[in-house]
């Protein structure tokens, strides 16, 4: 597995989920993939962009409040009731930029088979010719790259509740593979549509969800070789059935074994769907601390985070995601340094810590950048980092927010003292890292 330098060295990349399911925006905040009971996850989907299938489920939340308050409506209604009216790209990107975000990969076709682009073999049924009535990846393609980030398109390759198979799916009688469609027109279809994505907007990256049907298996080495030809610097995620991948993927707390591999990227909602959810309220979000410390550890790790925003119907951002997305814009702005082409740092030459104090570590070629947070009231100012002797210098250490910092070298490590360590939001001591022994 190889990436382009842009993708390891981008760290943060911003998903949007955003379709008719923007509309009803309803699910009920259950809690996190993979950390939520299997037999309950269908019946009681956190992820609002299921809202086609979780609202057939007789009995569940989702299908009485379907039929009490949209009337039992047919869900195509929905693409026709998304009007995005206010919707304003360049306002998005800008504010995805100051939080630090690279790249940006938009759902160009959900589930629910809603193209947000003329796709071919939708005919009128995508947001061209009806709701929005705008061609939105182009109109996201554009500003992302304006703005100078990389433009990723998400597709749904193994579920199509409209052009593949409408099997609702429940757990109790969970049919062959999820009700995916793998029969040859469906797969024909799907990849007349992905080829017509790369040949128009040229995503650097190329993020399929679900896998791909069994009679298109045999397309997809062409594909990517189309792909790779089109956009020598893009990069395929791993959700292709095993035909392919440059970087591997988890999600929530799904697929996290894949956080070993060399590239990887965990993407996760900014609360608990990716598609707005208009049940979610403040503790069902990340807020901006919790999503600052997700980013710094995974990428202490060495991967990328893919973090989604799913704005409303009309084109905005709900307030409080904005709000999280601001918080990780002031962060950003004195620590940038800290966390973008880094890489991590040898678990020999400092060690990391969960709990009180939280402690990560990552490093460039000449630094090592120690993220400290929830230093306790107790340690009055003072935190032990247990690092490797010799490998990193206390006296070149620094805060990257500029406040005063002491370090001392002790027998397990160094002790920083300083004023102000416990804040939720980390802070950020550098230190130079000796010649005397490598630390990779
Ligand atoms: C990024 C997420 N992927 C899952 C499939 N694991 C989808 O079911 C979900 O709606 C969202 O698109």
């Amino acid at each position: 597995m190889t990436v382009p330098g842009w993708f390891s060295e981008a760290k943060f990349g911003v998903f949007i989920h955003w379709g008719p399911y923007s509309v009803p925006a309803w699910a009920e905040p259950t809690g996190e993939l993979g950390a939520v009971d299997p037999e309950m996850w269908f019946a009681h989907n956190p992820y609002a962009e299921w809202y086609w299938n979780t609202s057939q489920i007789e009995g569940s939340p989702a299908y009485e409040h379907h039929r009490t308050v949209h009337g039992g409506r047919p869900y195509d209604d929905f693409l026709d009731a998304w009007q995005a009216e206010s919707f304003d790209p360049a306002d998005w990107i800008e504010l995805f930029a100051r939080a630090g975000a690279r790249y940006v990969v938009a759902t160009t076709k959900h589930h629910d088979g809603v193209a947000l682009w003329d796709a071919p073999g939708t005919g009128t049924r995508n947001t061209v010719h009806r709701g929005p009535h705008r061609d939105l990846i182009a109109d996201l393609a554009t500003a992302v790259r304006a703005r100078g980030l990389r433009f990723g398109a998400y597709y749904s390759g193994g579920l199509d509740w409209y052009a593949g198979r409408r099997a609702v799916i429940r757990h109790e009688d969970l049919i062959d593979d999820y009700g995916r469609p793998h029969e040859a027109a469906y797969a024909a279809y799907a990849l007349r549509q992905v080829r017509d994505l790369i040949d128009r907007y040229r995503p650097d990256v190329l993020w399929n969800d679900i896998g791909w049907p069994d009679a298109g298996m045999a397309d997809l080495p062409d594909l990517f070789a189309h792909y790779y030809a089109t956009v020598p610097e893009g990069v395929v995620n791993d959700r292709w059935d095993g035909a392919h991948a440059d970087y591997l993927t988890s999600e929530y707390q799904a697929n996290r074994q894949n956080e070993a591999a060399a590239h990887w990227e965990n993407c996760r909602g900014i609360g608990l769907s990716f598609g707005f959810n208009r049940n979610e309220g403040p503790e069902h979000l990340l807020d901006p601390a919790a999503a600052v410390r997700l980013l710094v550890d995974v990428v202490s790790r060495g991967g990328n985070l893919l973090l989604n925003v799913g704005p409303k119907a009309d084109g905005t951002l709900p307030g409080e995601q904005r709000a999280v997305l601001e918080g990780i814009a002031s962060w950003t702005a004195a620590h940038a340094g800290a966390v973008y082409a880094t890489r991590p740092l040898d678990p020999g030459a400092a060690m990391s810590h969960d709990g009180t104090p939280w402690i990560r570590w990552t490093r460039d070629d000449d630094h090592a950048y120690a993220f400290l947070a929830d230093v306790p009231d107790s340690a009055r100012g003072q935190v032990l980092l247990k690092t490797g002797p010799g490998m990193l210098d206390p006296a070149t250490a620094v805060r990257l927010d500029g406040r005063p910092v002491r370090a001392d070298a002790v027998p397990d490590g160094i002790v920083v003292t300083s004023a102000e360590l416990g804040a939720p939001l980390p802070t950020v001591v550098r230190f130079a890292l000796t010649t005397s022994r490598s630390v990779d």
